[in-house]
């Protein structure tokens, strides 16, 4: 969900201000299906000069993804899972890719996923950590994690795998009363979006200096940058976005992968 605005162009300054803005009026388009609004003018333009940034269009989405590199047990939990109720709420095979791609720079061991689902993501990772790696699966739905752990027992990952059922923070508090602060080197946070805040702060106290914490639907539809949207979970996730920018233990970056996901590095 990406405003876009195509077009190579001269810069603003080289045009006079009047036939500046009209341009900039005409060749914004907005793509995201969920705003209520049409905006057409960004005030990014304003602040930081006219970008070009791309649209993701289905087509163009369709294209990502025929690049992308799912092996095929990933293919066959994706597919198993599309005729589930929720399939929707599983992490995009991009978005997949880019956490294994972190997890391997980082040459992360010991990692936290919050909101397995059906395991998605987490065997995306559990994949590609080194022997004697551990990924700690925190969901509280067993009908989900029945068919996560079918496909770890399939990709041989089990043994890195700790799944902890219940309740997410919960699970975080008693690893971190059980002395392991400071011992994981990423993790991804992916459940109730109103719980977020609770979560960040239950992971930076896990994940090492160094470490990072992927968070993902942080733009949330493209509700988030919409003014006249006012929802309990926009407005949960909008405040937490702004937190993180105000957060100084973390350096942050926001990625238009998916539905949004913001890296945090802890300092
Ligand atoms: C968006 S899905 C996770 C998708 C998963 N990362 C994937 O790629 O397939 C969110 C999951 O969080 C779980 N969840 C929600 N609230 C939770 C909580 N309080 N504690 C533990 N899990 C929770 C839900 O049951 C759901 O399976």
């Amino acid at each position: 969900m990406w405003i876009s605005s195509p077009g190579g162009c001269l810069p603003a300054a080289n045009r006079p201000k009047k036939l500046a803005l009209l341009f900039r009026i005409c060749c914004r388009n907005v793509i995201s299906s969920n705003f209520t609004n049409a905006e057409t003018v960004s005030s990014a333009d304003e602040k930081y000069g006219h970008k070009e940034v791309i649209s993701v269009t289905p087509r163009l989405h369709d294209y990502i993804l025929s690049n992308v590199k799912e092996s095929k047990i990933l293919q066959d939990l994706r597919e198993e899972t599309a005729n589930m109720h929720g399939s929707q709420m599983q992490v995009s095979p991009d978005q997949a890719q880019l956490l294994v791609m972190l997890v391997q720079i980082l040459g992360a061991k010991r990692c936290i996923e919050v909101g397995v689902y059906t395991g998605y993501s987490s065997l995306a990772v559990a994949s590609v950590l080194p022997e004697g790696g551990l990924l700690v699966a925190c969901e509280r739905d067993a009908k989900s994690l029945e068919i996560a752990q079918k496909y770890y027992d399939r990709a041989g990952v089990s043994n890195k795998v700790q799944i902890k059922l219940g309740l997410a923070a919960d699970s975080l508090n008693s690893m971190i009363q059980n002395g392991e602060a400071n011992r994981y080197d990423f993790a991804f946070l992916d459940a109730d979006k109103k719980m977020y805040q609770e979560y960040f702060e239950l992971l930076l106290q896990l994940v090492r200096v160094g470490g990072l914490i992927v968070i993902d639907n942080v733009l949330w539809h493209g509700r988030v940058a919409d003014p006249l949207v006012n929802d309990p979970r926009t407005v949960s996730i909008r405040n937490f976005n702004r937190n993180l920018m105000m957060d100084e233990r973390v350096s942050i970056s926001m990625v238009p992968v998916g539905d949004g996901m913001t890296i945090c590095r802890k300092h």
